[in-house]
């Protein structure tokens, strides 16, 4: 029988590096929001079979109303309320899943996924159980202090910066997410972390591309557009 997926689109985040009056995920590039994209993706793959959405209170209605029925997204089967922080709002998004195999987790304000990077997530999440996307650094890294003197400078060929989506299978984040709420979760930035902490397996990392950022200030605005006309041409 084949595998059922489900992803989790979040977009309940304030937006507060954006500084902007309207909520980032909802600000347009190209005369769409930017959540329209990542929700695009996963409409059109076909190994999809259901999408929750996770907004803040204030939101819901609007995404109902102005995105999901607006561009037709048939496999939005929900649109779930998250919570304070992201982690809060993974956890939502997963209570709402129903049964599924793997789950992917998604940031809404990661609009450049294509469906080769959903796949080769599938595929590594299949050869493990957790898999994600991420692109080797181009710059150095340096590990500092609190004082931010350096400390270390690690190998570069082995660093990853680490993109969405984040593909798991369903009882791995699960069981993952419910452990680490039994304790503090400050600094908890992605879902890997937890699976790399509290799971029994390995997380396989897999090529996302540089196109995929994630749009956290203004100038990344400016670059999606870039990217949006570029991929137009
Ligand atoms: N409580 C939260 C916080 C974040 N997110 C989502 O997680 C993704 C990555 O978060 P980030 O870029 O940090 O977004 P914000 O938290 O909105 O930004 P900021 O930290 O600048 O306020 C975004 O899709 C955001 O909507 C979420 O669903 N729920
Ligand atoms: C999950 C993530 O997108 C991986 O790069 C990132 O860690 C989210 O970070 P943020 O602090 O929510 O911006």
């Amino acid at each position: 029988m084949k595998d059922r997926c489900t992803a989790i689109v979040l977009a309940a985040g304030q937006g507060q590096r954006m500084k902007s009056k309207v909520k980032k995920q909802f600000l347009s590039i190209a005369g769409k929001p930017i959540v329209y994209y990542a929700l695009q993706c996963f409409e059109k793959a076909s190994f999809i079979n259901n999408v929750i959405l996770v907004t803040s209170e204030d939101c819901v209605d609007y995404c109902q109303k102005k995105i999901v029925e607006k561009y037709g997204f048939r496999k939005v089967e929900k649109v779930v309320v998250g919570g304070k922080e992201r982690y809060d709002s993974v956890y939502a998004g997963l209570l709402a899943c129903g049964e599924t195999d793997y789950v992917y987790i998604h940031d809404g304000i990661r609009p450049f996924i294509t469906r080769d990077i959903l796949e080769r997530a599938l595929d590594g999440a299949r050869e493990t159980g957790a898999c994600v996307v991420g692109m080797p650094s181009k710059d150095t890294v340096k590990i500092v202090d609190k004082e931010q003197f350096v400390t270390k400078t690690p190998k570069r060929s082995r660093m990853w910066a680490v993109q969405t989506p984040q593909v798991f299978r369903y009882s791995i984040i699960r069981q993952a997410h419910e452990k680490a709420r039994l304790g503090r979760m400050d600094g908890v930035t992605d879902d890997s972390m937890l699976v790399e902490k509290y799971g029994d397996c390995k997380v396989k990392m897999v090529e996302g591309s540089y196109e995929n950022l994630k749009i956290t200030t203004m100038e990344d605005l400016f670059v999606a557009e870039v990217i949006l006309r570029g991929n137009e041409l």
